[in-house]
This record gives structure tokens, C-alpha cells and sequence, in this order.
């Protein structure tokens, strides 16, 4: 995959904790985000979740700032919501609309798009992920792949500069992990994918390891894979 410039905004995490409970699940971290591909990688509970959710202001720094360009998570959540697009495991927890193409206009509906400039902006996006078809579908009627497309069209809709993946091929059989592997490779924005799926991330760019709340290692996913065997043992 050659890797594109694009016009994205660094991601930077400054001494970042974040305590849950008493206990810190995240540990000091400060990382600079500026690759085009970026996986998180990690044991159950190791803290990637909420490392990633940090990064569209889902999950605020106990202590430490978390950026996206100027902007900071804990004073310009809404803005950076627009920059930084959040597809989750269970496309559930995304999809809000009963019928699929309102689902997708819901985020345009909310930017004051209406008629047409709407309707082809979610016809294009259908489209451009193969699932046109879809449109007039009752959500709830969705097969679990159907929907995890449905969900990254709802991100994808709203040109977000970064999309963060948290686990998205878990619910998806062979095929349909392919099929979204491939529309990831794809996409003009820079992605951030945390997955138990190793053989996803081998072309990219940067690969985090993240172990009990902290960042083991960082660097090529060979690496990183060769260091995530022996930890786990
Ligand atoms: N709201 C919370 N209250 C208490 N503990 C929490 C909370 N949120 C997360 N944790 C704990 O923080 C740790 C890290 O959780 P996180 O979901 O980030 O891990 P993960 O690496 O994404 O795990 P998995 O691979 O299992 O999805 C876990 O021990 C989890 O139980």
C-alpha cells in the first residue's frame, strides 16, 4: 500500500492518564499521531479502548491533554468529533435511524444539508461501499456485516480526517472481514484500527503495543508482532 499525503491533523497525547475506579487503566502516555495507518494492538484489558477513545473525546484525560491539531478533547469535544470519526465493535451501538438512509443523513441532517445535496451525499456514500441497495432497508432487518457497512458509512459520510476502528471484523464471518479490510485499505483518511486480527495490520505503517494501561512498544508491525508473541508467552 504506497503511503498518500493527506490533509489530516496530528493527534498528540501529552502524559496522558486515565483513571477508572481507583486504578489507572492508561499510565503517562505520550504519543504523536501522524501516520496514515496506525494499529493498536494488546491483550484483554490492556487499555486499548480507551487509549483510542481518547482520541474523539469519548474518554477524557484524568490528567494530561489529549489534541487533535489546536483543538483539545476536554474543552472542543463537538469539533473534534467532526475530524475524528468512531466505528465500534458492535454496529448497535452506532446505527440510530430505524430506516438505513436516514440513519446516514442523520449527521448531514444535523450540518443543515437538506433535498437533494443531502440525498446525494448519501446515495454517493452507499454507493462507494457497495451496499446501495440498502437504502430503504429497515435498520433492525440488517445482517451483522450489512450493518458494520452501514456503520462506517454513517462515519464516513461526514469526511471525517481520521476514523478510528475499535475491533470492527469481531462480529464478521471471512467474507465480510475482507470486505471491510478492504474498503479500510482504501480510504483517503488516515485510520486508526485497534484489532485482535493480526494479519489485518501487516502493511501498516505503525503498529502500538499497548500492556497493562502503557505503550510497550512502537513501531513496524513486524516488530511489534514479534514483540506481542513474547508477551504473550
Ligand atoms: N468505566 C470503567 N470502570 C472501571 N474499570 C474500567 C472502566 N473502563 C475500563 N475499565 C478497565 O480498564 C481496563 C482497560 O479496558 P479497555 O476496554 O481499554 O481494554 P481493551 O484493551 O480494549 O480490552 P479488550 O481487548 O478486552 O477489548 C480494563 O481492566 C477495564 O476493566
Amino acid at each position: 500500500m504506497p503511503p498518500r499525503t493527506i490533509d489530516t491533523r496530528t493527534i498528540s497525547l501529552d502524559h496522558v492518564t486515565v483513571n477508572r475506579a481507583g486504578n489507572d487503566v492508561l499510565r503517562d502516555i505520550t504519543l504523536q499521531l501522524n501516520e496514515r495507518r496506525i494499529a493498536i494492538i494488546g491483550l484483554n484489558g490492556s487499555g486499548k479502548s480507551t487509549l483510542v477513545r481518547l482520541l474523539n473525546a469519548l474518554v477524557l484525560p484524568t490528567t494530561g491533554e489529549v489534541r487533535v491539531g489546536d483543538l483539545v478533547t476536554a474543552r472542543d469535544a463537538k469539533q473534534i468529533r467532526r475530524q475524528v470519526g468512531f466505528v465500534f465493535q458492535n454496529p448497535d451501538n452506532q446505527i440510530v435511524m430505524p430506516i438505513v438512509g436516514d440513519d446516514i443523513a442523520f449527521g448531514l441532517k444535523n450540518l443543515g444539508l437538506r433535498g437533494a445535496q443531502l440525498s446525494d451525499r448519501v446515495d454517493e456514500i452507499l454507493a462507494r461501499l457497495g451496499v446501495a441497495h440498502l437504502r430503504d432497508r429497515e435498520s433492525h432487518t440488517l445482517s451483522g456485516g450489512e450493518k458494520q457497512m452501514i456503520a462506517l458509512a454513517s462515519v464516513l459520510v461526514m469526511n471525517p480526517s481520521t476514523i478510528v476502528f475499535d475491533e470492527p471484523t469481531t462480529m464478521l464471518d471471512l467474507r465480510n472481514r475482507r470486505r471491510l479490510q478492504q474498503q479500510i485499505d482504501r480510504l483517503d483518511q488516515r485510520a486508526v484500527l485497534v484489532t485482535h486480527d493480526l494479519d489485518m495490520i501487516a502493511d501498516y505503517e505503525r503498529t502500538i503495543v499497548v500492556d497493562d494501561g502503557a505503550v510497550a512498544f512502537d513501531g513496524a508491525p513486524a516488530d511489534a508482532l514479534d514483540f506481542y508473541q513474547e508477551l504473550c508467552g
